[in-house]
This record gives C-alpha cells, structure tokens and sequence, in this order.
C-alpha cells in the first residue's frame, strides 16, 4: 500500500488574486520517479501552479503535500530542504559569481557542515569546502559546463544558462525536480539534446520530475503522463497519447499547434 502513496500532491488547491481565479480545485499525484509534463496555453496557471508547490504563493483553497507531510504555509526555503527544487522560466543565476559558485552556493545551501567550523576555519570546513568543490564539478560534468566552470555565469551562452540553472537546483539535492520551461528561447538542437538530458537526470538522481512546457510535441518523447491546465483549471491528464486526442485539449489549444 506505501508504495502506493504519492510523492508530491496537489489536492483541489487553488489561488485567487483579488477577483481572478487563477487556480482552482487543481489535484494532481506525482510518484516517485515518474517524469511528468505540465502543459497548457499562455496564462493558463502553470507557473502558478509551481509557486503554489514551492511556497511562493500559499493557496487559499485545498493541500500540498510532499510524502504525506503538509506543505501549506512553509516558506520557500523549507520547502526547497524538504525536497523540492525549482527553475524560473525566466533564469535566475548569479551573474558576477563563477559557474562553479553559482552551483557552490546553491549546494552551500543543503551543506551540512557547521557555522562555528566555517568560522573558525576547523579541519571540517576544510573538508566541507572540498566535498563542496568536487560535488558541484560533478554537476558541471553531468551538464557539460565543465569547461566553462570560472567564466561568469551572465557571459554564458542562453542555453548554457539554461543547463546552469537546472544543476543549480540539482545541487540542493531534491526529491521532486520542478523545471518551469527550461527549453524556452533554446533553437531546436539544443531543444532535443536538453529533453535527452532531463530524461537522462531522472535515471541518474532517481528523480521526480514536472516538467513546464508549452509545445505539447516537446513534452510527448518524454514524460510517462501529462496534465493539461487551461484557464486555471486542470482539464485533462492521461498519457500523451490521451491527452493529445482529447477535444478539451484541442479546444484549448485551438489556434495553436497541438503537435
Ligand atoms: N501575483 C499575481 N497577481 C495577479 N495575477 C497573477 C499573479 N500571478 C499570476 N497571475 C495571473 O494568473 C494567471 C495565470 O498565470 P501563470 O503565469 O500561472 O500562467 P502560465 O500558464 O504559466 O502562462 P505562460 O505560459 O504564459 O507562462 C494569469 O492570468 C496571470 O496574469
């Protein structure tokens, strides 16, 4: 029956922002390891929906929960310790900081190592320092920024941002992976070679992923299962198959390319 349990659960959750509904009744089940897509049109509520799972926005209707535990209310910062990690449609890195401190800090973040050994520099910095160094190169090989690891992080190429911006939320180790349109403003190459990577990331972390994406074709050579949102609501979820069959999903979609 465990097994059974979701990992992370939206269960009717919605958000209101003064008169818009911009969620609302949305339940959905992510299980461990499942790699899942989120689809839906231009303000439809996806990235809504993520800043309601990452604490953002605290909902005004329904339960977030991750293993069972209640998320309602917990800062963003809890929650990103409970495990789960987020990339910003709109990338967020530090952009003076190098690449390997971009991905430093953010495992800084979940490192355990104490304050008194930091300041007062006792061996345990020192090794904390070191499994820091050669955990975040180890990201950086994972995403091939190896190379580019004391370039700046605003001197990178767009799509090298992208991947920067994902082993960053890497680093502080989560459960649950939440990838806000990682391919936006990425040519079609790079497009491809970034849905191998997220494939290959769930396998190697054992993660589970929701995956933002506005082009439906993107997200059908991937993700086991979609969920489509549609003016706030949540109208359809299935394999991509199903859902690119349904008319709730055409309608929405009508006007824009479906595959
Ligand atoms: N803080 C806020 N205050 C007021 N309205 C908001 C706020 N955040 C989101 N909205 C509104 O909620 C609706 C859903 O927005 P959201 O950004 O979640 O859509 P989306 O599906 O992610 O769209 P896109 O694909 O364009 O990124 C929109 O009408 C948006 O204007």
């Amino acid at each position: 029956m465990a097994a059974k349990t979701p990992l992370l659960k939206a269960e009717n959750v919605g958000i209101q922002f003064g008169g818009l509904k911009a969620l609302s009744g949305a339940t959905m089940e992510l299980h461990q390891g499942e790699l899942i897509g989120l689809i839906g049109p231009n303000g439809a509520g996806k990235t809504t929906l993520f800043n309601l799972l990452t604490g953002v926005y605290v909902p005004t209707e329904g339960r977030i929960m991750l293993g069972g535990e209640t998320l309602n209310g917990l800062p963003p910062y809890k929650i990103t310790r409970k495990g789960i990690s987020r990339t910003f449609q709109n990338i967020r890195l530090f952009g003076e900081l190098s690449v390997l401190d971009n991905v430093k800090v953010a495992y800084h973040a979940h490192a355990r190592h104490s304050m008194l050994s930091s300041i007062f520099r006792l061996p345990s910095h020192f090794r904390g320092e070191q499994e820091m160094e050669e955990k975040a190169i180890e990201f950086l090989n994972i995403f091939q920024l190896d190379s580019v690891k004391h370039e700046k992080a605003k001197n990178l190429p767009y799509g090298q941002q992208r991947r920067l911006e994902i082993a960053r939320a890497l680093a502080a180790q989560p459960k649950v992976l939440l990838l806000d349109e990682p391919a936006a403003g990425m040519n079609p190459q790079e497009t491809k070679e970034l849905m191998k990577l997220i494939a290959f990331i769930r396998e190697w972390f054992a993660l589970t992923i929701l995956l933002i994406e506005h082009d439906m074709s993107l997200v059908m050579g991937i993700c086991e299962r979609i969920y489509v949102l549609d003016h706030g609501q949540l109208i359809a979820e299935g394999t991509p198959e199903q859902v690119r069959s349904n008319p709730k999903v055409i309608e929405a979609y009508l006007g824009e390319e479906v595959s």
